[in-house]
């Protein structure tokens, strides 16, 4: 396992019955990122997360939380990690505060983490009225901050965007890249809505049939620059000395197009361009466009 890795899933598969609905399912989540989990219905994204939640049982293979076996460790494991699936479970009878209350002391968190996590909410004065007042954006602020009491390093969101207005959807996502700047945690979160996952996920993990399907390249953190330059040949044996040559494609004489993953070498074969007098004359970082790949990835028939 990587220092950095948070979470390695390897082999995992899992029946129903005669059903095979995960089939040999690997991946890993490092330290600081934020996953997006696409599929089309029926693919397999559920039965995964319940399994790394320990809500169900894979019938081979093994899932590491912080390095913890989630079958053989599992406290420890499941200390790490938080989940949000299906609707949380809060108690609709109870104030928002009560409910923050109610699981902080069952799990004896410190007043000073559930004042914060009051204060996460944003909930405001509403935070004394009842759950089962609130609208779904509330709730699920709600949930958040409940999953976050034990400062988990990792937190599994199932479709978080459901149900949310577009506003509730903005504040979401600025939530979830905040959370990751100051809790320091990673996000596995599955969603249909292809424009939020682009603009939530640093990388994506595609399933399809209960298999993980490779990730285009497009989509596994990598940036494509398209570079207008003077000699676009001389520049292209400059990046060739730090990227591999199927990362490199002359487009004409003054363009190339690379895909780099890591800033540094951006950096640094720029730095090089300019050093041999080579005139940089336009630079574009090309955005992803998920739907065009979700579409070359599954084409139109979901299994
Ligand atoms: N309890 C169950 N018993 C039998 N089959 C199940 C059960 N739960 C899920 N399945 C089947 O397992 C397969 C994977 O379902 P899963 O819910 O993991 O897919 P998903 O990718 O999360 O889909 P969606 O996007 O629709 O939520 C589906 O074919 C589903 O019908």
């Amino acid at each position: 396992m990587s220092e950095n890795h948070v979470v390695t899933v390897e082999n995992l598969n899992k029946f129903y019955g005669k059903r095979q609905v995960l089939k040999d399912v690997s991946f890993y989540i490092d330290k600081n990122e934020i996953v997006g989990f696409i599929g089309p219905n029926g693919a397999g994204k559920s039965t995964t997360m319940k399994c790394m939640c320990n809500l169900i049982f894979p019938d081979s293979g093994t899932i590491r939380i912080c390095g913890y076996d989630i079958l053989k460790e599992r406290d420890k494991a499941l200390s790490c990690q938080a989940a949000l699936i299906e609707s949380p479970g809060l108690y609709m009878d109870m104030s928002g505060k009560e409910n923050i209350k109610l699981i902080a002391k069952m799990r004896k968190v410190p007043d000073a983490r559930v004042n914060e996590l009051i204060e996460f909410t944003g909930l405001d004065k509403k935070i004394n009225l009842k759950v089962g007042k609130y609208s779904m954006g509330m709730k699920q602020r709600l949930g958040l901050a409940i999953a976050l009491l034990s400062k988990p390093r990792f937190i599994i969101l199932d479709e978080p965007t459901n149900g949310l207005d577009p506003t509730g959807i903005i504040d979401l996502r600025n939530t979830l890249h905040n959370l990751v700047k100051e809790e320091k945690l990673s996000i596995l979160f599955s969603s249909h809505q292809l424009g939020e996952i682009e603009k939530l996920a640093n990388r994506i993990i595609c399933i399809n049939n209960g298999r993980i399907i490779d990730t285009p390249q497009a989509l596994d953190g990598s940036m494509h620059y398209i570079l207008q330059l003077s000699d676009a040949v001389k520049a292209k044996n400059i990046f060739a000395k730090r990227i591999k040559e199927d990362k490199i494609e002359l487009i004409g004489s003054d363009s190339i197009k690379v895909i780099i993953d890591d800033q540094p070498v951006l950096s640094q074969s720029l730095k090089e361009i300019l050093d041999e007098d080579i005139t940089l004359l336009d630079i574009n970082k090309m955005e992803l466009d998920i739907e065009s790949i979700y579409k070359e990835v599954y084409g139109d028939h979901h299994e």
